[in-house]
């Protein structure tokens, strides 16, 4: 496990940002395992930057975000389809056809979970898995307490999550779906690199949690600890307590 400390959230975007070029650099025809929420926006902000400036090429880069609300239109703009194209992929030269997402349409959840787990699958595999750490240790959608040993599934989110979520649903934690499509803490282990973000004092505990205590079912990230290439960008405010 790595620790890298970045000023604030600004500097540990760009730290970010200069891992996952590096990677798309040195393999351009790389599998980018992608994640949403906050704290990645800054991340994919500056890809973009670099991108207008004809630093990075994603024309030969596939990509496989981590999850996908149960339920939701891809177009709805909360859908994680539309947090990755107004973030990312509307801004570079990324082929419609490498982008891949769990469908949150497809209700019948067994089938969707085998063919996410086939697309990783039939891509080779992830090179390099972004992450970001929800409030309770989760990663993806994998809530506490859930066996390490899944792939793609179906799962019931947390209270918690459905709170902390609730502000992209206009505040009203009804609006949030109650089910989501993760890939499971098997396959982001099997990740060749996994990069995980953390800003501000909200995420402190969790990550002291997570990387300085136990590895638990109940705090899903901690698992990372066991991760041969983990590296975990934080500001100041996330790394407080460690
Ligand atoms: N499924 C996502 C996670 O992938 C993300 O890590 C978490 C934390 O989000 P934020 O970065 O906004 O704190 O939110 C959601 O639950």
């Amino acid at each position: 496990m790595k620790i890298i400390r970045a000023k604030d959230y600004y500097d540990m975007s760009r730290k970010a940002a200069n891992i996952i070029s590096a990677q798309v650099i040195m393999k351009p025809n790389c599998v980018l395992g992608l994640a949403t929420g906050g704290t990645p926006v800054g991340t994919y902000k500056q890809l973009v930057e670099w991108y207008n400036k004809g630093d990075i090429d994603f024309s030969e880069v596939t990509t496989v975000n981590l999850d996908e609300y149960r339920g939701l239109p891809k177009e709805h703009p909360e859908s994680y389809w539309s947090f990755m194209h107004r973030n990312l992929f509307d801004h570079v030269n990324i082929r419609p056809e490498a982008i891949n997402l769990p469908d949150g349409t497809n209700m019948d959840a067994d089938a969707e979970c085998a063919r996410y787990d086939a697309v990783i699958h039939n891509v080779g595999g992830v090179d390099l898995q972004l992450l970001g750490i929800g409030n309770d240790g989760h990663i993806g959608f994998n809530e506490p307490n859930e066996a390490f040993e899944l792939g793609t599934h179906c799962v019931d989110l947390k209270e918690e999550t459905i709170e902390a979520n609730k502000r992209f649903f206009d505040g009203n934690a009804d609006l949030v779906p109650k089910q989501a499509y993760t890939m499971g803490i098997k396959t982001i282990m099997q990740a060749r690199k996994v990069l995980m973000v953390a800003n501000g004092k909200g995420k402190a505990d969790i990550v002291k949690k997570a990387f300085f205590g136990p590895v638990t079912p109940e705090v899903p990230a901690s698992i990372l600890q066991m991760h041969p290439d983990f590296i975990l960008v934080g500001d100041e405010e996330a790394l407080s307590e460690i």
